[in-house]
């Protein structure tokens, strides 16, 4: 048994997320989860809610809130939501847990030792009306590249260009629309990042096996213009972790905070301290999945995320681990998605464009979602959400052919056989011929999995649920059974342990429905076919069934042009 730990980057606090967000980040984590867990090895799956920055403080001013009320609200709402898809964490914590502040202190506090942190005086805006500096998203005014004027002190939305706040032109404050502004000096702690490029360069050299696109962003950081930049990992906000040097104050940056970026990933280690305390265990539960030297040798580390966040996890997060010099684990590999765009366009949280967790999930079951997302996976290029391909897919992979596979075969059996697994007969040529592909396609979607090849995965799985089904159109049990009734027989049990079969394979994809075929077929057995000849003969003549309710029904075309309608202005 292997132990894997799994972590999905953290969905910021600032509202729900869109299927973008899920479909770059959560859902694929609890995809590899799932399959991991389901081939019996031990897996920890982390996720949490990242909730420090500029961008959750002005998002609770914007709801009335004072902002640590706001985050537990939204955090609340969205581990909901995530339960509603069916999320597998082991915990969903929170960033600004005392885990993460005293972890973060203390990474700071090792760094600072290992000489690998600056003070650095900077020039900062200062709002007089509002008696505060304003750093990122608190500054807003025209950009200096394209002329929008709405660009934000931390980067354009408009041409994406990263700005500094003193590069805006006609600069005002977010908080109060005051221009009255100056520039004013301010100390901060900056991450040598530039003194560890070579260690950090032949780390990612040795990973050849990553994906090209997390690999390609990696060395584009460390090598465009002057290379790796050292960061700016402090800022002038009240929210957030306050900076000290492990338990020690850092004298000259009293009233300071980490920068959210520093903290986020740090999290990980902390929601997993979380995860222990919440089940009164120890420290070293949590340590053996993290530290090299008290358990962690062993643990294989998976990360998985959006495209935006590789740099982060590729340079930053392990220059932090790295740099500590003690024996934290770093991660084995990262799995990144390039973007799922919307109907033309763009998804987008802060213009409420798509379609968003809690509405999805308030038109259909999260399968139906669970489905089109990963078998639609953003791997390697961006792909695009769209309502007739959703519904397309749906309708004939789902319900025309795994829902009616599993409709017909349980119809037939009861009205000739009653609800039992019916006995007699032995199996001839076509369910050998059937065993024989299905035990190949197994071995070819395990690969997949294993490889974390999401799409390739999905049509490896539908391509075992369409074999079922031209076995049975083949083989015909309702013809064989008006000449050979004990031919028949064999054929329907068949088709009754393929159901068993499928739902142990699609459960990472499509759980709930997992679930519901493994309940009709009256059987708990969840073990991994190993053996497909062995599987397909696990529920034995006589063993009782049900036939289960309709699994996936067609979305219409009038639903879909309502959805088309009703999703396709912008949230407010
Ligand atoms: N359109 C998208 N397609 C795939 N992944 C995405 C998309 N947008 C964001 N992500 C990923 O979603 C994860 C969670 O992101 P986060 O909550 O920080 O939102 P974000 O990146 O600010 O996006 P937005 O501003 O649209 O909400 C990250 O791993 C990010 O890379
Ligand atoms: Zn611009």
């Amino acid at each position: 048994m292997a132990r894997i730990l799994i972590t999905s980057a953290l969905p910021y606090i600032n509202g729900i997320k869109h299927l973008g967000n899920l479909v770059g980040s959560q859902l694929p984590a609890d995809l590899y989860a799932r399959y991991q867990r389901g081939r019996g090895h031990e897996v920890m799956f982390i996720c949490a809610t990242d909730e420090h920055g500029t961008p959750a403080e002005l998002a609770a001013a914007k709801a009335g809130k004072p902002v640590a009320e706001y985050c537990t609200e939204l955090h609340e709402v969205q581990a909901g939501i995530a339960r509603g898809f069916g999320l597998s964490f082991d915990h969903f914590g929170r960033s600004s847990s005392p885990q993460n502040h005293r972890l973060t202190q203390h990474f700071a506090g090792r760094l600072a030792e290992a000489g690998l942190i600056e003070e650095v005086a900077e020039k900062q805006m200062y709002s007089n009306a509002d008696g505060r500096f304003l750093p990122d998203r608190y500054i807003e005014g025209t950009c200096p590249n394209c002329g929008y004027d709405r660009a934000r002190g931390d980067q354009c939305e408009n041409c994406t260009k990263q700005l500094d706040p003193t590069d805006l032109i006609n600069p005002r404050s977010a908080i109060s629309g005051s221009t009255d502004l100056e520039v004013r000096e301010t100390k901060h702690l900056f991450l040598r990042q530039s003194a560890m490029r070579d260690r950090l360069n032949d780390w990612i050299d040795e990973k050849t096996d990553w994906p090209v696109l997390t690999t390609s962003i990696a060395k584009k950081w460390l090598n465009d213009g002057d290379g790796l930049q050292d960061r700016g990992i402090t800022r002038d906000l009240d929210w957030g972790i306050p900076v000290r040097k492990g338990d020690q104050d850092w004298p000259g940056m009293e009233g300071k905070v980490f920068y959210v970026w520093f903290d986020a990933p740090i999290e990980y280690i902390a929601a997993t301290a979380e995860w222990a305390e919440a089940r009164g265990l120890d420290d070293a539960a949590w340590r053996r999945w993290w530290r090299t030297d008290e358990g962690a040798g062993d643990v294989r580390y998976v990360q998985f995320m959006g495209k935006d966040n590789v740099p982060f996890h590729t340079l930053s997060f392990p220059a932090t681990i790295m740099g500590s010099g003690e024996p934290w684990k770093l991660v084995d590999y990262i799995k990144s998605f390039n973007y799922l765009n919307y109907d033309g366009g763009q998804f987008s949280t802060s213009q409420g464009r798509g379609v968003f967790m809690d509405q999805a999930l308030s038109i259909l079951p999260s399968d139906y979602w669970r489905w089109w997302l990963l078998s639609h996976a953003p791997e390697n290029s961006d792909s695009e959400f769209t309502w007739e391909n959703f519904q397309t897919s749906v309708n004939k992979d789902l319900a025309d052919v795994l829902g009616n596979f599993v409709s017909r075969i349980t119809k037939f059996c009861r009205s000739k056989f009653g609800e039992t697994v019916p006995e007699g007969g032995a199996q001839a040529s076509a369910e050998e011929a059937l065993i024989a592909d299905l035990t190949t396609r197994v071995r070819a979607y395990q690969a997949n999995m294993d490889a974390m090849e999401v799409r390739k995965s999905a049509t490896e799985l539908r391509a075992i649920w369409v074999a079922g089904n031209e076995y049975l159109q083949s083989a015909a049990p309702w013809s064989t059974f008006k000449t050979d009734p004990a031919q028949a027989a064999a054929q329907v049990r068949l088709g009754l342990n393929l159901i068993r079969l499928y739902a142990i394979l699609s459960r990472p994809f499509i759980p709930d429905a997992a679930e519901a075929m493994m309940q009709a077929m009256g059987s708990d057995d969840w073990s991994w076919p190993e053996d497909v000849a062995a599987a397909l003969s696990a529920l034995p003549p006589g063993h009782a069934f049900t036939v289960p309710d309709v699994m996936f029904r067609k979305i219409t075309d009038e639903e879909r042009e309502d959805w088309q309608t009703r999703f396709a202005g912008l949230r407010t």
